[in-house]
């Protein structure tokens, strides 16, 4: 048995990372691939918790670093309890969010030291990384003004444009350096010319 594939899903709010998997789950199963979707924070009952606490508005303000661990401290039990069985059971993993969001929005968005995230991914995930990034990538004003129909702005959604454009620069920066793992899809396209670029990045991985 081969191990599954493993695919993330980035970008910043609104780039329509949720339109879009339901395009890549379809894929799949029109293609008998088996696989899970799963996201993060979330994809375990405690992970979800921690997504709760992570996402919600508060009058404290949260510490970055503090932020930064509970983002690891979700990951290492979805990677425990969920998306480490489903790849040795050679199901395909479709995770909307992996690390390259605790790069740019902690990284880049709060400006946290590059390194500690380093040591952190390291530390929690091994060798372990995603096999295809499908990087969704929009200017964040046009973004924000999709997620804004979408219903009330959660934490991230509240913070002002210039953290945006950081988280924004941030993916970009890395997808730029390792182009055989990432894939920049250009999401002010239509949409269907969007998922048919998906389509053509997911074939490429058959
Ligand atoms: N290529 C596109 N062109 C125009 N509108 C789009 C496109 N893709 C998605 N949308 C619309 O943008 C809005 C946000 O899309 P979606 O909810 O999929 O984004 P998201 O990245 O999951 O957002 P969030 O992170 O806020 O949940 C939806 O109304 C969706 O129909
Ligand atoms: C994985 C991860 C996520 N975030 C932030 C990014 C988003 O604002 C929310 C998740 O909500 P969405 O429904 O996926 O838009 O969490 C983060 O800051 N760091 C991370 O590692």
């Amino acid at each position: 048995m081969s191990r599954g594939k493993f695919i993330t899903l980035e970008g910043g709010e609104g780039v329509g990372k949720s339109t879009n998997l339901q395009f890549i789950t379809q894929w799949l199963t029109d293609r008998n691939i088996p696989f899970i979707q799963t996201r993060e924070p979330g994809g375990t009952p405690l992970a979800e918790q921690l997504r709760e606490l992570l996402l919600a508005k508060r009058e404290e303000i949260v510490n970055p670093t503090a932020e930064l661990l509970m983002v690891f401290a979700a990951r290492a039990q979805h990677l425990a309890q969920v998306i480490v069985p489903a790849l040795e059971r050679g199901d395909w993993v479709v995770c909307d969010r992996f690390t390259d969001a605790t790069y740019a929005y902690q990284g880049g968005g709060r400006e946290l030291n590059r390194a500690f995230i380093e040591q952190l991914e390291k530390d929690v995930q091994g060798e372990l990384r995603p096999d295809k990034v499908l990087l969704l990538d929009l200017d964040p004003q046009i973004g924000l003004q999709r997620a804004a129909h979408t219903g009330a702005a959660d934490r991230f959604e509240s913070e002002h444009l210039a953290f945006f454009h950081r988280v924004r620069a941030a993916y970009r920066e890395r997808a730029e350096a390792a182009p055989s793992r990432y894939s920049i899809v250009d999401a002010s396209q239509t949409l269907p010319e969007v998922q048919q670029q998906l389509a053509q990045e997911l074939q490429r991985l058959l």
